[in-house]
């Protein structure tokens, strides 16, 4: 039995493709984790420490970074002995010869999906952990190391120290044919430097030895390591060995690479990442272009590279290997590019033998340019060579394209000059990042399009100074009944566009629509005594309930805008998705959802609440969250009413109680701080009646002091319509725990609540909060929540915190709690404890202060 493989990574792309990479290649029992801890809790059911079939992990930051991440790793259980791929992520400072020792194998990240599965097939070590695939055979035979890859391997007889074999790779960079090979010793073979071989063979300890291979031109140097293996039944020596040679070798290609790519992306970078090439694959000619289609500019040469001094340069348009490259045609030619000597007089001067030519392209696909390089001497490992290049050559493009985005951008402007809003651009590049912040913390936004009715009848009949005059003033008004967090842009003439953040209810983004659409109402006064009225129909979608990338949501929040221009404009309509979409996406989500929590992709994150007056940490919120592998970090908001349909909640709200009981146990016993413990509880598991069991046996399993638990219940809960529901709540409450209900205010039963259930504590809804400073109507709501459950001898808390005046407000109203951004977002437990172990240093430092 193993317990699978494991999978390290901080980036969830990097994380998706190693799942993709062993998945596709039929690995079951994959553990795909974010970090050290999240692997550790991954593998926790592990305590019989069966050891892992493989553990890949994703490199960052500097050596010390990368051996202490391995280091780590190595501690996890069923980790000790299992076989360990580093792979280093574009941003990892530290090389392939900084990895700590004990690393199997290392590749870079961009070849994940070509290289990963490949090199785990060719580690020897693999065929000794289980199941491997069925191409392995049987595992004590070594053959398939010489089937596999073009590593160089020499197996040997143990007694008669003859060789056995050896690999096509040796054949291939020996350049010496397999009868020279037959029958010679592993002496004749492998010389190994300084020590004694014997000494060497005996102790076969798999330790890289400085050595020599047999080739036909004498000897290659390098490297080699011995085992001691069973090979077609009976006992053996293998041998790997490493050429030092200058020819270009898998390895030497990816760790090229990875300078290639630790070299930045900036001009500079481009010129040294250049100049890196030209040396490593020993080019006699290298060559950057750059051209611009849309103009009928010649190309211009950007980067150049040559070893003859003197050469004469044609202009580009007579080089005809340019013009085809710039045509969109790669060029690949291993050794015989002299025949295109006689039509393109550059590769006649300089007498190249190998050459490649490849397009640089755009995301559209559209040539940007060419990387061109040659050799004199042909390009011997092609095979090689090719990739190398080609990854070169999408990093040259996307320089380039960023390049002319920046420049089209100044030229342009970003900020719209008559309103002083973010243009289109702008806006385009605000919304993807707004979206990648968003699945990275798992929130909800919302995405407005908004349209001026009948505009061009203004600006036909007034003019267009008038007409700008409304537009400012539309502006004012959409600043106005908006956050400072959120955004508004001109999308085009008379378009704007608005981002509505961190949304928890999709009814709060309702809210502001109408309040757009009221205040647009109100005349316009012009000068000359002109009054206008304008309205605005507009259309919102949802992230990510409506599409999980920007151009979808606004083509979908567009639609939406047309729809409500249909239903005769000054009106909002929400993007509706057809029936049979949102059936299919819904089963697909539902499918996927049963399968989260085994799957592991259930995270719970924590929210600190804290005193309003100390703003010390009372207490936190547990909030659980989805990290679905295909489609990143998906809200509660829009998961929980998917587990409540399906009963999934049932089990998805145990396992959240549990992983949450237990951290905060952990928690209490570290930092010795008695944190109240908010979890939520929905609807379906309040009427379960098996509630209080789950719960208590929650608390006896982690040994959290039922005091410190607190059960959140929404007041949106019907208590006619939900048998148990108080019974259930008395029983927690005589357990210890303690009730709060959450959302306060926005169901219509709030005094009933209060009457009939045994609550200590009530959080007004971040709705109200929200408006503090903004609606005199939510403000008064807040006070008299406070107010009242002060009377009633209930603490309050206030969710939903943003701003230093909403602080000021709660402050003076006497509100007990806080929770919200303007302190913390909620975090990842080990953020969560880095906060923790910071407010104790702090503490410390402050009681060894002389008083
Ligand atoms: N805009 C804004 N938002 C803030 C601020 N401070 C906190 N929030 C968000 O407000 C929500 C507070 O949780 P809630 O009202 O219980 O609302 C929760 C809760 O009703 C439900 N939920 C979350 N976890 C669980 C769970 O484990 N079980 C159940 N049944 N429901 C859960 O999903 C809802 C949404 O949760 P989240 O998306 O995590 O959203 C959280 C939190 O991220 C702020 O300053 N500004």
């Amino acid at each position: 039995m193993n317990a699978g493989i494991l999978l390290v990574a901080a980036q969830r792309d990097l994380r998706r493709s190693l799942f993709d990479a062993l998945d596709r290649a039929g690995y079951a029992r994959l553990h795909s984790a974010r970090d050290i801890s999240h692997a550790a809790i991954l593998l926790e059911g592990n305590a019989a420490q069966e050891p892992l079939q493989l553990m890949v992990i994703v490199l960052e930051g500097d050596e010390a970074e990368a051996c202490a991440a391995c280091e780590q790793v190595r501690r996890l259980p069923g980790a000790a002995e299992a076989p360990l791929i580093a792979v280093l992520a574009d941003g990892a400072s530290c090389s392939p010869a900084d990895l700590p020792p004990g690393i199997a194998d290392w590749l870079c990240a961009g070849q994940i999906a070509t290289e990963l599965v490949a090199r785990w097939q060719r580690l020897p070590v693999a065929a000794g952990t289980g199941a491997v695939p069925a191409a392995w055979g049987a595992a004590s035979d070594w053959r398939c190391a010489f089937e596999e890859g073009g590593g160089e391997w020499l197996m040997a007889d143990v007694q008669s120290g003859r060789l056995l074999e050896v690999s096509p790779g040796v054949i291939r960079h020996s350049r010496l044919p397999a009868s020279e090979w037959a029958g010679l010793t592993l002496a004749e073979a492998v010389q190994f430097s300084g020590d004694s071989s014997t000494d060497i063979f005996a102790e076969a300890d798999r330790l890289w030895h400085p050595a020599r291979r047999k080739s036909s031109l004498g000897y290659d140097t390098g490297q080699v390591n011995v085992r001691r293996v069973e090979h077609g039944g009976s006992d053996a020596l293998a041998l790997q060995f490493r050429s030092d040679r200058a020819d270009l070798r898998p390895e030497a290609a990816l760790s090229l690479l990875s300078r290639l790519f630790a070299s930045g992306s900036g001009v500079d970078a481009q010129s040294a990442g250049a100049q890196l090439l030209f040396d490593e694959l020993a080019l006699d000619y290298l060559a950057v272009w750059s051209v611009r289609p849309e103009t009928a500019d010649a190309p211009t040469q950007i980067l150049q590279l040559c070893r003859e001094e003197h050469a004469q340069w044609p202009a580009g348009y007579l080089q005809s290997s340019l013009q085809l490259v710039l045509g969109g045609q790669a060029m690949r030619y291993q050794s015989d590019a002299g025949k295109l000597a006689a039509v393109d007089p550059l590769l006649q001067q300089l007498d190249l033998a190998g050459f490649v030519g490849l397009p640089l392209y755009d995301e559209r696909h559209s040539v940007l340019g060419a990387l061109l390089a040659g050799s004199r001497r042909g390009f011997a490992e092609m095979a090689v060579v090719e990739p190398v290049l080609r990854c070169a050559a999408a990093r040259f493009a996307r320089t380039l394209e960023l390049q002319r985005t920046r420049e089209q951008g100044r030229a342009e402007g970003l900020v719209d000059a008559l309103t002083g809003l973010p243009n289109r651009l702008l806006f385009n590049d605000r919304l993807e990042a707004i979206l990648r912040e968003a699945v990275r913390n798992g929130e909800c936004f919302a995405l407005l399009f908004v349209d001026l009715d009948r505009f061009k009848a203004i600006n036909d009949t007034y003019g267009h100074a008038t007409g700008d005059q409304v537009l400012r003033t539309v502006t004012q008004r959409l600043r106005g009944s908006i956050r400072a967090s959120d955004t508004v842009a001109r999308y085009a003439g008379d378009e704007f566009t608005i981002v509505l953040r961190h949304i928890v209810k999709n009814d709060d983004v309702l809210r502001v629509a109408e309040k757009i659409v009221q205040v647009m109402e109100s005349p316009i006064f012009l000068e000359d005594d002109i009054e206008l009225q304008v309205t605005v129909s507009m259309g919102v979608s949802f992230f990510p309930d409506d599409a999980n990338d920007a151009e979808t949501l606004l083509k979908h929040a567009d639609e939406a805008m047309y729809s409500a221009k249909h239903l005769g404009r000054n009106n909002f309509q929400i993007y509706e998705v057809s029936p049979e979409y949102a059936r299919e996406h819904g089963m697909a989500l539902k499918t996927r959802l049963r399968h989260a929590e085994g799957n592991g992709e259930l995270r719970v994150v924590y929210q600190p609440q804290v005193n309003a007056e100390t703003e010390d940490i009372v207490g936190m919120e547990a909030l659980v969250r989805w990290e679905h592998p295909e489609l990143g970090m998906i809200s509660p908001a829009v998961f929980i009413p998917l587990a409540e349909e399906t009963g999934l909640i049932v089990s998805i709200g145990e396992w959240v109680m549990h992983t949450a009981c237990r951290q905060a146990r952990e928690w209490e016993q570290r930092y010795g701080l008695r944190l109240r413990l908010g979890v939520n509880l929905s609807a379906v598991q309040l009427m379960e009646p098996q509630l209080l069991e789950m719960v208590a046996r929650a608390l006896r399993e982690t040994g959290l002091d039922p005091t410190l638990l607190e059960m959140e219940i929404t007041e949106s809960i019907s208590i006619k319509a939900a048998p148990n529901l108080v019974e259930n709540l008395n029983a927690l409450h005589r357990l210890g725990c303690h009730i709060a209900i959450d959302d306060f205010g926005t169901g219509a039963a709030s005094l009933d609540y209060l009457r009939r259930l045994p609550a200590d504590r009530i959080k007004v809804d971040q709705s109200f909060v929200r408006n503090i400073g903004v609606d005199p109507d939510d403000e008064a709501i807040v006070r008299a929540t406070i107010e009242m459950a002060h009377r009633l001898n209930r603490a309050v808390v206030a969710e939903g915190v943003e701003t230093e005046q909403h602080l000021q407000f709660l402050r003076d109203h006497h509100c007990d709690e806080l929770q919200g951004y303007l302190f913390c977002r909620p975090l990842q437990p080990i953020s969560f404890e880095k906060m923790l172990a910071e407010r104790q240093r702090l503490l410390e430092v402050r009681q060894a202060e002389p008083a």
